[in-house]
């Protein structure tokens, strides 16, 4: 929500700061991990894979550091255009962070996927990369210990971690070997923040969390959301409005996403706005439009203009 701090500060003997990011298959855990990690809801997270779209920061503020975790979208074998950006928003994050955690689940065999992804870290081979083995809760000790051998085949690795984001496992440790590879230096962002992803953002993705809602097998990854105006009204400081656009690829599914006379877009619109208001502390005015944009995720332009960069 605000930019790396320019004033200089008083630089404190041994102190960290730098970046991490979490890589790993879709749907492997990695934004709870953030999420426990900054000990907040920043990405949001569901049970389909790949929810995740953009490289968006969590800030762990500690005495001895400063962590800023880059959330990336799970990496898989590009399908569709949209699918080739994000691959390039990996790779290019994984080339400007300190140190990577590469996770692969407790409770699932190493598959391809797994294979995939340590084959382009050994390409970034001057990252110190922690293996973190996730999910715990969901397996058994032997599964757990059979797994971290398997992980250790899977190439060269600092440490090797089991971790449950849901129960809190070895949380704080994945924390501390991460801080344990940043640079020593002065904090980057101001005691507080625990993101700098532009609060618009944040709530485009809390509006695209609850369309996805109950229509997820229908609707995987055709719903899209850009916020087209966020203002304070006036004379009404304790009050946001917020003009949204939903964007689906074909009239079908416009038809799935506003529901029987507009009555599942106002469960949306209600769901998503009792998010906002936490997020912001404020009240707010949602007005959310439904549009189709054709086959948008095939579509350079539409990229462009729904947020997708190169
Ligand atoms: N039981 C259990 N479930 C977990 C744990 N971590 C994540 N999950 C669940 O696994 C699912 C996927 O988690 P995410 O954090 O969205 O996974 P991701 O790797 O960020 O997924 P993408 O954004 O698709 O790349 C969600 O339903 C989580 O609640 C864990 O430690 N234990």
């Amino acid at each position: 929500m605000t930019s790396p701090q320019t004033t200089p500060q008083r630089p404190v003997e041994g102190f960290r700061a730098g970046f991490a990011c979490f890589i790993g298959r879709p749907n492997v855990g990695k934004s709870t991990l953030m999420n426990a990690l900054v000990g907040s809801k920043v990405a949001i997270t569901s049970s389909r894979p790949q929810t995740t779209r953009r490289a968006i920061r969590g800030i762990v503020h500690r005495a001895d550091a400063q962590l800023i975790v880059v959330d990336t979208p799970g990496l898989h074998k590009p399908r569709t255009l949209l699918g080739e950006r994000l691959d390039s928003l990996v790779r290019s994050t994984l080339t400007e962070v300190d140190a990577i955690g590469f996770c692969v689940p407790a409770d699932q065999p190493i598959g391809p996927g797994d294979r995939f992804i340590a084959r382009e870290l050994a390409q970034v081979r001057r990252t110190p990369t922690l293996a973190i083995v996730t999910k715990t809760d969901l397996a058994t000790k032997e599964q757990v210990a059979e797994q971290l051998l398997r992980v250790g085949e899977l190439g060269e690795f600092v440490d090797i971690v089991p971790v449950s984001a849901v129960d809190g496992y070895q949380v704080d440790l994945v924390g501390d070997l991460l801080v344990s590879h940043l640079p020593e230096g002065m904090p980057l962002y101001p005691e507080g923040d625990l993101t700098d992803e532009p609060e618009q953002l944040l709530v485009a993705e809390l509006i695209r969390e609850a369309a996805l809602e109950g229509v997820r097998d229908e609707l995987p990854h055709s719903i899209a959301v850009v916020v087209d105006e966020m203002l304070p009204r006036q004379d009404r400081p304790d009050l946001v409005d917020i003009y949204a656009h939903v964007f689906v690829e074909r009239p079908s599914q416009k038809a799935i996403v506003i529901g029987t006379k507009g009555s599942r877009l106002r469960e949306v619109g209600t769901r998503a706005r009792r998010q906002i208001e936490a997020l912001l502390g404020t009240k707010v005015f949602l007005d959310l439009r439904v549009s189709v944009a054709k086959d948008w995720q095939r579509d350079p332009k539409q990229l462009r203009r729904l947020g997708f960069y190169d």
